[in-house]
């Protein structure tokens, strides 16, 4: 039996000459948080389109609730959408935004009921006492939400958020976050959520959909994909390790910071040595790493909030990242155009290579 709330069977999906979406298989059970990753122009709002209809594929299937609904139109199939720009009505108040499908369309709702379910909607959101408000009366994030409480007030399973947080600032981002897993725990709906930001998609997702160039590359638990992400591709969008080419020979990899034994590998098309940011130690230039070591030059600190990223330059002109975790303690502080030695536990490196393991 089919049990998820909605599947993709190899879907393509091509504009032209362009192939935007490459035989693209996906399943999502209920309740579940899904983000999609992936660079600009990898496919994640067209798929996003082809689940809600507004896009036919030119080949696969998609089934929603164990039903093909691949020709059926978008209104139809009962699956809520929330735009980029949020798309209201700006002639209309909240209450009449978040009312407009059940008024508007084929609900069969007396006025009454119509004003409670908008009402206890608009109380999810956190926005009660702004009901009579005109749509260009409220902020940003409050808007974010009037569009959230209009698609949900259609009781969808499955709601598709197309980078709902993009408009907001850092701080409602991160509130808007915790907000929509709390929406999602209450109510049951699944939500598949388009983000550009890495750090959006590990946060939110309990599963996290990487795209390139209109495929899947990799499919996981943030848990999963951040760990071991499935390819050089992939630890490169989650903007977490310092890559370095080189070459995997006879279980060694030979790169500028020397050749060092390699335990476990990746199979991959070519040879990338990855090493998280905050895996990276700096030690003074003249100190001897037992390990593999690159001299740079540092140049520049900048303050995340919970850690401290600081920028390096190697000889080559390679940017090399280092992520100090302040729970840790106090960081290191590094000199201005001072050079350095950044070595790393070669156990806790994750490497690709043609010749691997696995
Ligand atoms: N209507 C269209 N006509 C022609 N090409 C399109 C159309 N829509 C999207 N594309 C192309 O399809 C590819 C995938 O686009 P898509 O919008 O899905 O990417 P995305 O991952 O959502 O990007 P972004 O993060 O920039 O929004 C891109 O190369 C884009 O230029």
């Amino acid at each position: 039996m089919d049990t998820s709330v909605f599947r993709l069977d190899g879907v393509t999906k091509r504009y032209g000459d362009l192939v935007a979406l490459d035989n693209a298989s996906l399943e999502a059970g209920a309740n579940e948080y899904i983000s999609f990753l992936g660079p600009s122009g990898s496919g994640k709002t067209t798929l996003l389109r082809v689940i809600a209809g507004f896009e036919a594929p030119e080949a696969g299937r998609v089934f929603f609730n164990g039903r093909d609904i691949t020709n059926l139109p978008a209104h139809e199939r009962g699956i809520g959408f929330v735009f980029q720009n949020f798309a209201l009505f700006p002639h209309l108040t909240v209450i009449q935004n978040v009312g407009f499908g059940l008024t508007h369309g084929k609900s069969g709702l007396s006025a009454a009921e119509i004003e409670r379910r908008s009402l206890e909607m608009i109380e999810l959101v956190g926005l009660s006492g702004m009901e009579g408000r005109g749509v260009d009366q409220i902020s940003g994030g409050q808007r974010q939400r009037v569009a959230l409480a209009r698609t949900l007030t259609m009781h969808p399973k499955l709601v598709l958020l197309d980078e709902p947080l993009g408009a907001l600032d850092a701080n409602l981002r991160s509130r808007m976050r915790t907000e929509l897993r709390a929406i999602r725990e209450r109510l049951g709906v699944t939500f598949v959520h388009v983000t550009g930001s890495e750090n959006e998609a590990l946060a939110m997702g309990d599963r996290v959909v990487v795209l390139d160039r209109g495929r899947i590359i990799q499919t996981g638990t943030p848990g999963e994909v951040y760990d071991s992400p499935a390819s050089p591709d992939v630890a490169h969008f989650l903007n977490r390790f310092n890559l370095f080419d080189g070459n995997l020979s006879g279980g060694r990899f030979n790169g500028v910071f020397g050749s060092v034994p390699v335990p476990r590998s990746v199979r991959s098309d070519r040879d990338v040595y990855a090493v998280r940011y905050d895996r990276m130690r700096a030690l003074p230039v003249s100190a001897d790493a037992a390990g593999p070591a690159i001299k740079a030059r540092f140049v520049a600190s900048e303050y995340l909030g919970s850690s401290m990223m600081n920028f390096f330059e190697a000889e080559d002109g390679h940017v090399i990242e280092m992520e100090h975790h302040l729970s840790l303690g106090t960081p290191q502080t590094f000199e201005a155009r001072q050079d350095y030695l950044l070595t790393w536990n070669p156990e806790q490196a994750i490497v690709f290579g043609r010749e691997a393991s696995r």
